[in-house]
Parts: structure tokens; C-alpha cells; sequence
């Protein structure tokens, strides 16, 4: 069935969008209100990684890239999965992981959420019952690499509230 918004361009223009960003910086939250907000299906890497990597960073080691290129696999296939819209909280944090997964989902647009580091650690810290230890914020902040500009998508401030975050990218990716 058609709705009326996808024949007026507003669901079906933005194709599959991941919202990526280092541990605290509001992927799980921004991304499932941006999903709501749009429409559209709603996933969260967090819970494709295999249990070997949950152990992993529970236990505050990083993950390898070796770690995570099978778990980038997985969450390619959901993008691939959702040509006509999807959102995907996805840390994503250095470029060649962006590159796997726009393998998997050409023309696939980025969220990156940016802020202040100790704005975003403060965040991490005071979440509670989840496995990421707040250790391992400063290996995350080291692995960040920012979009370059060749690469789709859009920066946001996290010191903005979640609807405020929502409403800007909302009108960014339908620009
Ligand atoms: N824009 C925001 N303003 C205030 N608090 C936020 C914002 N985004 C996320 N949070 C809070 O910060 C914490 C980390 O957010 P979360 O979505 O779990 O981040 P991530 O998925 O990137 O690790 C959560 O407690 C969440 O409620
Ligand atoms: O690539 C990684 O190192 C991890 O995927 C990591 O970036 C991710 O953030 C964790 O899954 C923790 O989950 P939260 O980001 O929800 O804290």
C-alpha cells in the first residue's frame, strides 16, 4: 500500500540511515525517536554484535577491527534489506567501516552525532544497566574518525534535546 506520505517524497526519499557516533553520544535514543519520527523500521547494532564481542567489551577491551568486520556484515544486510527506508543505530566510527557498509547499501547516509567529550562521557557514565563500560570511552573518542566531506550525510551537535536532534535531521535528509 502507498501512503499518502510516500507519494508526496517525505518516507520513501531517504533510503536506509545510520546514526553513528561513539558509546553515550545518544545513537540507541536519537535513532529510535528519528525511526518513530519518520515512519520507518528501527534497528540497533548493540544487539547484532555476537556474544564474543558483548563479552569483550563487558570485560573493557576494545574491539579489533577483526571483531568487528563480521558484525558490520550483519548490519549491512539490514541496511541492504531496508532499500525504501530504515534507521540503523550504528557506532560506525572510522571511515573503512562506513565504506563496508555503504558496500552494502550504495547512496546509504550517515548521522553522525558529535559533541563535547566530556558531554558525552558524563552521558555514558550515568546510563545505567548497559554492558559498555565507561572504561572504554577513551578508546572510542581515539577511534573516531569524523565524516570526511566526500561522505553522505550529516553532523549534529548532541547539547541539543532529543526532539530538537530529531526535528534538524528530519529536515536534513528531506532537503
Ligand atoms: N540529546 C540528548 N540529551 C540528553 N540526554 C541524552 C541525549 N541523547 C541521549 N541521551 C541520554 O544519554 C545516554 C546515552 O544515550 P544512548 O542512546 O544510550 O547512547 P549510545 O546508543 O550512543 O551509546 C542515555 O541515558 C540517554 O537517555
Ligand atoms: O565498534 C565498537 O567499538 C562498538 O560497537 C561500540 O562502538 C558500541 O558503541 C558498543 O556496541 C557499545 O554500545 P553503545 O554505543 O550503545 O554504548
Amino acid at each position: 500500500m502507498t501512503t499518502a506520505a510516500q507519494r508526496d517524497g517525505l518516507v520513501d526519499a531517504h533510503g536506509p540511515v545510520v546514526v553513528m557516533g561513539v558509546s553515550g553520544s545518544g545513537k540507541s535514543t536519537v535513532g529510535a525517536a528519528l525511526a518513530r519520527h519518520l515512519g520507518v523500521p528501527f534497528a540497533d547494532a548493540d544487539d547484532l554484535h555476537p556474544p564474543a564481542n558483548i563479552a569483550k567489551m563487558s570485560a573493557g577491551e576494545p574491539l579489533t577491527d577483526e571483531d568487528r568486520w563480521p558484525w558490520l556484515d550483519v548490519v549491512g544486510e539490514w541496511l541492504a534489506a531496508h532499500p525504501e527506508g530504515g534507521v540503523m543505530s550504528c557506532s560506525a566510527l572510522r571511515r573503512a567501516y562506513r565504506d563496508r557498509l555503504r558496500s552494502w547499501a550504495p547512496g546509504l547516509r550517515f548521522v553522525h552525532l558529535d559533541g563535547e567529550a566530556s558531554l558525552i562521557a558524563m552521558r555514558q557514565s550515568a546510563r545505567e544497566g548497559h554492558f559498555m563500560p565507561p572504561t572504554l570511552q577513551a578508546s572510542q573518542q581515539r577511534a573516531l574518525e569524523a565524516l570526511d566531506p566526500d561522505e553522505p550525510g550529516v553532523r549534529v551537535d548532541v547539547e541539543a534535546t532529543v526532539e530538537a536532534l530529531v526535528a534538524t535531521v528530519a529536515r536534513d535528509l528531506n532537503a
